[in-house]
């Protein structure tokens, strides 16, 4: 019997390693991308329990007026403090989980892709049939997340460091690497794993 269930590939990558940027090319080939740090913020926006977990945990301060999510005051919270970052985890971790499973069944391509930051640390690697890991040197990361995200400052995103796996970790256990270094391009990379990915059984 064919099995048309798509592949079902992780993108990880530690805090400004290039993961949203490449899979801005598997999407430019038709790929589908499932994003769960974009679909973590809506769901935290319209999950009512998840909405009331964290207003619970963290506060009224935790939404903005419009409803959004208040980033900039959970992140200060957050991940200055490990106990807290679990919490959240523990919040939202679960409720992503399910809405990716949800997002996948709907899904037909050779393979789909689930990007995330935290793929092997929450085990959701598990669930997955493949883990590409972007790497980049930790300089270039800083610079490029300074140069990106003008609220954070670099304590801030040292602490954010500390609470992912080492990237030599993440590419001992990933099936695939992409380096995004200075140097190497881009697509040559995606494009010689898009052809494997796309041909396996
Ligand atoms: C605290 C929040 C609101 C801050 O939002 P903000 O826009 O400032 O940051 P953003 O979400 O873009 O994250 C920036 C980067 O930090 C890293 N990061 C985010 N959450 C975590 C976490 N729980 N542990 C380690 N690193 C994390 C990732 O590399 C991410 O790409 C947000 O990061 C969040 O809700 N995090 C907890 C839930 C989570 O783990 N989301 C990630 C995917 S499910
Ligand atoms: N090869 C590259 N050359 C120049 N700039 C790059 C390159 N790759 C990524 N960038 C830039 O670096 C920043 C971080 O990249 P990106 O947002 O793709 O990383 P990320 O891994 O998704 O980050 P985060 O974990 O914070 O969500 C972005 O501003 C992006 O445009």
């Amino acid at each position: 019997m064919i099995n048309s269930r798509p592949l079902w590939v992780g993108i990880t990558g530690g805090i400004g390693s290039g993961k949203s940027t490449v899979c801005q090319l598997f999407k430019l080939l038709g790929i589908p991308v499932y994003s769960a740090d974009d679909r973590a913020k809506v769901l935290m926006t319209v999950d009512p329990t998840l909405k009331s977990q964290i207003l619970e945990e963290f506060g009224e301060d935790s939404y903005l007026r419009n409803g959004g999510v208040n980033r900039a005051y959970l992140a200060q919270k957050v991940f200055s403090d490990p106990e807290k970052v679990e919490k959240i985890n523990s919040f939202v971790h679960p409720a992503v989980a399910k809405d990716f499973k949800q997002w996948a069944e709907i899904q037909s391509a050779p393979y789909l892709i689930k990007e995330a930051a935290l793929l092997f640390e929450t085990g959701a690697a598990e669930e997955l049939d493949r883990v590409i890991n972007v790497s980049s040197p930790l300089k270039i990361r800083m610079a490029r997340v300074l140069a990106r995200d003008p609220h954070r400052k670099e304590d801030q995103v040292n602490q954010i460091i500390n609470r992912q796996l080492p990237d030599e970790q993440k590419n001992e256990r990933a099936d695939f690497v992409i380096k995004n270094t200075d140097t190497k391009l881009l697509i040559p990379q995606v494009l010689e794993i898009h052809k494997k990915l796309s041909t396996s059984e």
